[in-house]
């Protein structure tokens, strides 16, 4: 049974009209001049004023699909197989569909040029003439979004078409270097010398030859496309004579929230790519430092486009990772300027998503769980971004959360609604990628339902009137059938308890798991905090240890020295004063020194004598320098051994300095851990919300149900009450014809029967 879609918003919504406006920065002498231009060779080509952000669905072509996936103009119908987890507690043998909505969808068949003509050829005039879009393209891998914005030789994708179809628009693009876009939105006019360095930093690029990049392949593969699209028709400008425009490309990747430049060559093996960081100019983000490469022709655009593809694979493959799991934003960029020196920029950005896989299929660990987490929340954030526009516009006032990944912050003039933006959605319609086709649809469509139709082998009572089925003698009563519509409801109540019960179990189940991860999450904290404090005493008392011993030793050797050194002194002194005071006594009375002997006799030898005395003081005084110098030595000695202890004691200061890093080290993995986990639990969360939705979706159809059945069920018994008049008035009035007496019942109703049992019998059946 079909019942009536509830529908569902799902992340990226459809916006209201009118958030969209013209760009009008820049230089309207030079927009009028360009926008004033007459499209001779395509009337039809008009600027479309659609202000929604609008989401486009490619299904991949030469897949077999055809009992899972039917579309009908902007509807895709799922029908969700058995085995499938996308929808849980669904009876067995119910059928049950999906249905998905977008802005238009591009099935099988759709060829490359009929997705250029729809989605980007409309905004080309509008580039042309100031306007800034982007264009972002999301699915898993394998999906065709490369095919769909490269392509191949003999199916260019939308980047060829684009420049091709610039190039042949204007055909001065290839004069003007002078003027320079940079990363922040101003402009630079360039001297002589500037000039040649962009040239030059051109040339480098196109002559590239570092790992592997096949430059004589992307040239045959771009003259092949180039060929193929020299029949596709082109605008022609008028008016554009006082004008020269100039084409750069920048071409940047967000991998792991950090922005790399795909445009500069790949550091040496084992060192790190130079990250980029965000500007901010009047309230916008910028890429800084964002290379920027002038271009003469569509050609070399491509090659550009390859060597940043290049680098793309290359960095990937030196992380051991895979290309899709970054986002990449290929940019054009047209630089104006006219007679009056007056300039204008605009771009076009190429955004390819990251595919979201799912984090328990892919089983991820390590680089790969932070990598999905980067990914899943970068584009939860996008959803939240738009959906958060929504609800602004319709007067609820929430913050946007820009700010929470790189993708949001540098898209935020285009996701506020201030510029241009447009998404394709690809898939693969594979049985096997069915589950994951169907979470890329619930995070793009922009609106969907479920419908359940009930097993066959209970087919439903067919609603005939209850008085066709009296005289068809199908039914003897009308009593079964209401009873059978009872137990019915009945069963729609059971359904629906049951489908409102699992909700409720969903959201308690999600609630305590919500308090579970604060409870744990709260409790690894005050570990952490606590193991930290420990750590910190431990260190801070051993140092203090080794202080407190180093400053005891010096003391002590300090205190030992000077006690010795004041006995020596001391002694010293004694020693001097005694020999002083005899000399001083001696010469008093005999002009004789004796320094040494304290016997008086000896001091009356005359001069020979007192030579032979100064000769012994002399050698006696030497023996005391050698004595000293041999103590210097022994404390020169005590001194180096202080020193020793003292480097032995600073080495296991260090010792300890690197074991309080590596239990840094250790805390920093702690804490990374943990923050995968509380990614993980969120995305779980994430997940048992979604189910929930789906299950509340499900209830609404069966109150829906339910509801429809009463009023089927309302309308018989007014149709019963009908019948039954109708059966009386025509019993009577053949009655009558036959001419029989007659009795009067009760309700006031004519008997015509004279057979009492037969008159039972019919007033019986009336009254039933
Ligand atoms: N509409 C289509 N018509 C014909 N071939 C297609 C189509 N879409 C995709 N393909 C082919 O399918 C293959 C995978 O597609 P593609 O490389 O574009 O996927 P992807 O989404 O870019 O994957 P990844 O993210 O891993 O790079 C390619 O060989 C491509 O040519």
């Amino acid at each position: 049974m079909e019942v009536d879609p509830s529908m569902t918003m799902s992340f990226i919504q459809a916006r209201d009209p009118s958030i969209l406006s013209w760009n009008i920065h820049g230089l309207n002498k030079v927009k009028a001049n360009l926008f004033k231009e007459s499209l001779l060779s395509e009337p039809e080509l008009e600027v479309k004023e659609d202000n929604n952000l609008r989401i486009f669905l490619r299904v991949k072509a030469n897949v077999d699909y055809k009992n899972l996936y039917s579309i009908s103009e902007k509807t895709l119908t799922c029908t969700i197989p058995q085995g499938s987890n996308v929808l849980r507690n669904i009876k067995e043998g119910d059928k049950v569909t999906k249905k998905f909505e977008f802005s238009e969808i591009f099935g099988p068949n759709a060829t490359q040029n009929e997705v250029f003509d729809n989605i980007i050829k409309p905004k080309l005039l509008g580039f042309i003439n100031g306007k800034n879009s982007t264009l972002m393209t999301y699915g898993a891998s394998g999906a065709g979004k490369t095919f769909t914005i490269i392509g191949t030789a003999s199916n260019p994708g939308l980047v060829p078409r684009t420049l091709e179809y610039l190039f042949r628009t204007i055909p001065q693009l290839s004069q003007i270097i002078k003027v320079k876009p940079n990363p922040n939105g101003s402009i630079a006019i360039l001297n002589d010398i500037e000039i040649r360095e962009e040239k030059h930093k051109r040339t480098n690029i196109l002559n590239a030859s570092h790992h592997m990049i096949d430059k004589q392949a992307h040239l045959k593969t771009y003259r092949e496309m180039q060929q193929r699209l020299s029949t596709e028709s082109a605008a022609l400008l008028e008016g554009i004579d006082g004008i020269s425009v100039g084409v750069w490309v920048c071409f940047a990747e967000i991998y792991n929230e950090q922005i790399y430049d795909l445009l500069v060559p790949p550091p040496p093996r084992g060192k790190q790519r130079t990250k980029l960081k965000l500007g901010n100019a009047n309230g916008t983000a910028y890429i800084k430092s964002l290379t920027s490469i002038f271009v003469n022709s569509g050609m070399e655009a491509y090659q550009i486009l390859q060597y940043g593809l290049h680098n793309l694979n290359y960095a990937a493959t030196a992380l051991n990772s895979n290309s899709s799991r970054s986002h990449s934003i290929f940019t054009i960029k047209l630089a104006q300027l006219n007679r009056e020196n007056q300039t204008q920029v605009s771009y076009f950005n190429f955004c390819d998503l990251a595919g979201s896989e799912r984090l328990k299929k892919s089983h991820n660990v390590g680089e790969r769980l932070k990598e999905s987490n980067n990914i899943n929340s970068s584009l939860m954030v996008l959803g939240k971004c738009i959906d958060n526009i929504r609800n602004l516009q319709k007067g609820s006032k929430s913050m946007v959360p820009y700010r929470e990944s790189k993708l949001t912050q540098i898209f935020q003039r285009a996701l506020s609604g201030k510029e241009d933006i447009c998404m394709i959605v690809n898939v693969n319609p594979c049985r096997e990628l069915f589950d994951e086709t169907q979470h890329v649809l619930n995070f793009s469509a922009i609106a969907k339902n479920i419908i359940i139709e009930e097993e066959p082998v209970k087919p439903l009572p067919k609603k005939t009137g209850r008085f066709s089925q009296y005289m068809n003698g199908r039914s003897t009563s009308i009593k079964p059938i209401i009873e059978e519509d009872k137990g019915m409801e009945q069963d729609y109540k059971k359904d629906y308890e049951n489908e409102y019960e699992t909700v409720e179990k969903l959201k308690n189940y999600i609630s305590e798991m919500q308090l579970d991860f604060e409870t744990k999450w709260q409790e690894r904290e005050e570990m952490e905090r606590l193991d930290r404090l420990k750590i910190t005493e431990t260190y801070d008392g051993v140092i203090a240890k080794i202080y407190a011993m180093h400053k005891g030793i010096q003391e002590r050797a300090e205190a030992n020295h000077k006690e010795e050194l004041e006995k020596e002194r001391a002694k010293w002194r004694e020693h001097y004063r005694h020999k002083r005071v005899k000399y001083d006594d001696d010469n008093d009375d005999s002009d004789v020194i004796d320094l040494v002997s304290d016997n008086e006799d000896d001091n009356d030898d005359g001069d020979g004598r007192k030579e032979v005395k100064e000769n012994v003081i002399i050698s006696e005084l030497k023996m005391e320098r050698e004595k000293l110098a041999l103590e210097l030595k022994q404390k020169h000695e005590r001194l180096l051994g202080l020193e020793k202890e003292n480097i032995l004691l600073n080495n296991k200061i260090e010792q300890l300095n690197l074991t309080l890093k590596d239990a840094e080290k250790e805390y920093k993995a702690l804490e990374q851990g943990c923050r995968a986990e509380k990614m993980e639990l969120k995305s779980a969360i994430y997940e048992l919300e979604e189910k929930v939705h789906d299950q509340e979706a499900l209830i609404s159809s069966l109150k829906q149900d339910m509801q429809r059945t009463m009023e089927i069920e309302e309308q018989e018994e007014s149709n019963a009450t009908e019948d039954r008049g109708d059966i009386q008035n025509m019993l009577i009035s053949s009655l009558t014809e036959l001419g029989n007496n007659y009795d009067v019942f009760e309700d006031g109703t004519k008997n015509v029967l004279n057979n009492t049992e037969d008159k039972e019998n019919i007033s019986e059946q009336i009254n039933m």
